[in-house]
């Protein structure tokens, strides 16, 4: 059985025109004009126990309106689903039993209550043996490492902490199915690591599908083997992550901070010639062509990048790793700039998105059918 099928999958709201102004409100209330708005355009998907899929598309995509069908919150318009053998939206309590969520932005713990407390009514909720339960929340508390704040209420916790009891609480009936939605948004750097390190290795050891939005790159990279991408309801790529990575996800951003007394100038954007940069006198020159109380820095950016806009005193290249890597560049610029931090990231998923969507316009238009 495959954890979850869907055929022609479709869902159009009815959503109720109003003109502006006080005296079209009034008419709208007599007299309302309704359009309709197909959010998903027919999806057919199929995924099997124990994949881990990220579901990607721009705001607005209809990811959040397919996992609702999929989870039994909405009805379809038209179309079919099954869920771990289950048709969602009328079998969903059964459902509830198998499968696991977690949304970023919400929360499923009690806000006035310690997590042990929403871990114990949770057991409850899903009829857990005693014994079972015990072991299991025992073995959630050390992997996430929740015993410090088993007993704070939720509201004190910070997001990083919240975060991670409610992973662990999601995972405490051990479900075959795991949706998430946006789990890392708003942690910093080091949380999302751990917590992507969790989530992978529930997967491997439970067998775990795992069905993931998410607007970060890392989260993707980390969790996912296989991306789905959607636009306008409809499923635009559907294929491994290695190959989007490969595709999309060689380039990295590099920022630089100029050590203070330094300035950089440019007009950017990318073309070489332009790119020049130049550094004001004092600590953290960058080499030494002077002319009018400013040092230059030398007319081209290292092999394999790009300059992107930035705010004065920052230097923002994209590391085509396909050329070379962020190291070689990294040790050009460091022989000629004064750098007072660095920060390497991967671009942002709407980026990879938008790059998605060019190229699906230009094969299109070349008439070579679907990108990559
Ligand atoms: N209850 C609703 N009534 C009317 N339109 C809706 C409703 N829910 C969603 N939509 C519309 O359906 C489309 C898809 O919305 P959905 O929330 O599924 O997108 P999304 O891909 O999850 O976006 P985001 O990344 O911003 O969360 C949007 O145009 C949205 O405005």
């Amino acid at each position: 059985m495959n954890a979850l099928e869907t055929r022609g999958l479709k869902k159009t709201f009815r959503v109720k025109q109003k003109a502006p102004g006080f005296a079209a409100s009034l008419r709208s209330l007599w007299a309302p004009q309704w359009s309709d708005k197909e959010a998903v355009s027919g999806i057919d998907l199929t995924v099997a126990q124990g994949e881990t899929v990220a579901f990607l598309g721009p705001n607005g995509a209809g990811k959040s309106t397919t996992i609702k069908m999929l989870t039994g919150i909405l009805h379809p318009s038209e179309g079919e689903a099954k869920v771990l053998g289950y048709v969602p939206w009328k079998e969903r309590k059964q459902l509830a039993y198998h499968i696991g969520t977690v949304f970023g932005q919400k929360s499923q713990l009690w806000y006035h209550l310690p997590p042990s407390d929403t871990f114990e009514l949770m057991s409850r909720i899903y009829e857990l043996d005693r014994t079972d339960y015990k072991r299991r929340r025992d073995n959630l508390i050390e992997r996430f490492v929740l015993g410090p704040y088993l007993n704070t209420p939720v509201r004190r916790l910070s997001l990083g902490e919240r975060m991670r009891c409610e992973i662990a609480c999601s995972f405490l009936h051990r479900p075959s199915l795991l949706f998430l939605d946006e789990p890392t948004i708003g942690l910093d750097a080091m949380i999302k690591e751990r917590i992507r390190e969790l989530i992978a290795e529930l997967n491997r050891e439970e067998g775990t599908t795992v069905f993931l939005t998410s607007h970060d790159a890392g989260d993707i990279e980390r969790l996912c083997r296989r991306a789905v991408v959607i636009h306008h309801g409809g499923i635009m790529v559907d294929g491994p992550v290695e190959r989007l990575k490969r595709d999309i996800l060689r380039y990295k951003t590099v920022t630089i901070r100029i050590a203070e007394g330094a300035e950089l100038s440019g007009s950017g954007g990318g073309n070489v010639m332009q790119s020049t940069i130049l550094a004001a006198n004092g600590e953290g020159r960058l080499s030494a062509d002077v002319g009018n109380g400013t040092v230059q820095a030398g007319s081209s950016l290292p092999f394999g990048t790009e300059r992107l806009p930035s705010e004065p005193g920052i230097l923002k290249l994209s590391v085509d790793l396909t050329a070379t890597g962020v190291e070689a560049v990294l040790s050009e610029l460091m022989s000629r700039l004064s750098i007072a931090d660095v920060t390497v990231e991967d671009p942002p998923m709407e980026e990879v998105i938008k790059t998605l969507f060019e190229r699906g316009r230009e094969q299109s238009a070349a008439g070579e059918g679907n990108p990559p």
